[in-house]
């Protein structure tokens, strides 16, 4: 039986706002031209990535995931009463945010709060989503005004739900997926393998820089910003978790996956590789690699991890388990409920109740100004309008 409905309003609908991904071998060049349009990433770099697509038929898995994910958070809204349809749109790929939008907003939707997939804050897991809602509704305002004259404006709001990396929806999960893996590694190695945490690495500069201007972790003094602290809590919390369902304390490390950018301009380190390479070095018997960067098993996880990483470590004859993402959880998607219904109590002017592990709290609700500031690149016109925050 479903429960009572619970109050969504002021929203008429939800959006899972992802990166997208290619669906065919004739999508990857178009693709990866969409997602480095202006972002001078070398020709040799887009070739390598371009390869890791079309190992795989040129189908990332991205879009499946987030099929099953967009089913799974339906399905979870209609067992739990709330009464509010879930849209798609990605970044880079169909289905784009602008026909999403649009579809949206001719379905009769004027109010829309948005689910990125990515569980923290950065430029490229929070303000360029921004700007590109920005960027959709201004493209569906001027339709507008070329079909009904000039007072034709943007029909849709958005607001975008907080960073849920501290959510327990997120960690816990987590915590059952390194054991899963742990499992996987031989009974001897087991006992002793170390965590190797693991997210996209980002510049130092955007890392330095990310979250609100007033987080502490901002300050001088605190490389890599919100984007590393928010990482770091999530490690210490599924290293406890792992701790406690197992009774072992066992060493762990947050690491980056998945440069790309100019060899000369400075990225968040170590490597993966190189990390399982000094782990071997230090006489460790095996490990298990953790992606708490990433929300399903996309292609940065079944390349970077287990096909790059995975082969570095067979090559030092190092085990290595990798634990899953959360994927489609019922504990994530339950967390995305308890998250949007939240947002919508605090839009009324209600005082809910905000779920968050670790040592940072509830992250905000709207992005204030100068929170995770785009990149300054050379010769590019202005900043870029965003959505869904205070700039
Ligand atoms: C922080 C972060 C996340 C996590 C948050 C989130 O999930 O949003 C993420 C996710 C993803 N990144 C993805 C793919 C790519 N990212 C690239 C390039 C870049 N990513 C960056 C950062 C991130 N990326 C950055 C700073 C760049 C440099 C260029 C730029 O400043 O934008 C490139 C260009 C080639 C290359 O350089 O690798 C590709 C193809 C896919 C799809 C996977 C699939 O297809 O299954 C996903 C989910
Ligand atoms: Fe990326």
């Amino acid at each position: 039986m479903p429960e009572a409905r619970s109050e969504v309003s002021p929203y008429d609908a939800l959006l899972l706002l992802s990166f997208g991904g290619p669906e065919g071998p004739e999508d990857v060049v178009p693709f990866l031209e969409n997602v480095t349009r202006g972002r001078g990433i070398p020709r040799e770099r887009l070739e390598q990535v371009g390869q890791h697509y079309f190992r795989y038929g040129g189908v990332s898995p991205i879009n499946e995931q987030n099929r099953r994910l967009l089913a799974a958070i339906r399905e979870d809204f209609a067992a739990h009463g709330v009464d509010l349809p879930v849209y798609w749109g990605n970044r880079n790929w169909e289905p784009y945010l602008t026909d999403t939008l649009r579809a949206m907003a001719a379905d009769g939707v004027r109010r829309v709060l948005v689910l990125a997939t990515s569980a923290y804050a950065s430029y490229s897991g929070c303000r360029q989503y921004r700007e590109n809602l920005a960027e959709s509704l201004d493209a569906l305002a001027a339709e507008g005004e070329a079909s009904e004259g000039p007072e034709g404006t943007a029909p849709l709001t958005v607001d975008k739900l907080r960073h849920f990396f501290n959510h327990p929806g997120f960690v816990e999960p987590m915590v059952d997926n390194v054991l899963a893996a742990l499992d996987e590694l031989p009974a001897a190695v087991r006992e002793h393998a170390p965590l190797v945490f693991t997210t996209h690495s980002i510049p130092t500069s955007a890392a330095d820089t990310s979250g609100a201007p007033e987080d502490p972790a901002r300050a001088e003094g605190h490389p890599g910003g919100a984007y590393v602290a928010q990482h770091l809590d999530v490690a210490r919390l599924v290293a406890d978790g792992v701790r406690k369902a197992t009774g072992t304390r066992r060493p762990w490390q947050l690491v980056y996956q998945s440069r790309s950018g100019a060899p000369h301009i400075p990225w968040l380190e170590p490597d993966i590789c190189d990390h399982l390479e000094a782990l071997h070095d230090d006489g460790v018997p095996g490990a298990v690699m953790v992606p708490i960067g990433f929300v399903s098993d996309h292609m940065e996880v079944v390349y970077d991890l287990d096909t790059e990483a995975t082969a570095k470590a067979r090559e030092l004859r190092l085990p290595v388990a990798r634990a899953a993402t959360v994927g489609t959880d019922p504990r994530f998607t339950a967390a995305v409920r308890e998250l949007v219904l939240e947002r919508a109590a605090a839009e009324r002017g209600e005082k809910p109740r905000r779920c968050a592990l670790g040592a940072l709290g509830p992250s905000h609700d709207l992005c204030p100004a100068g929170c995770c500031p785009a990149p300054r690149r050379p010769g590019a016109p202005e900043p870029r309008r965003a959505a869904a925050g205070v700039d």
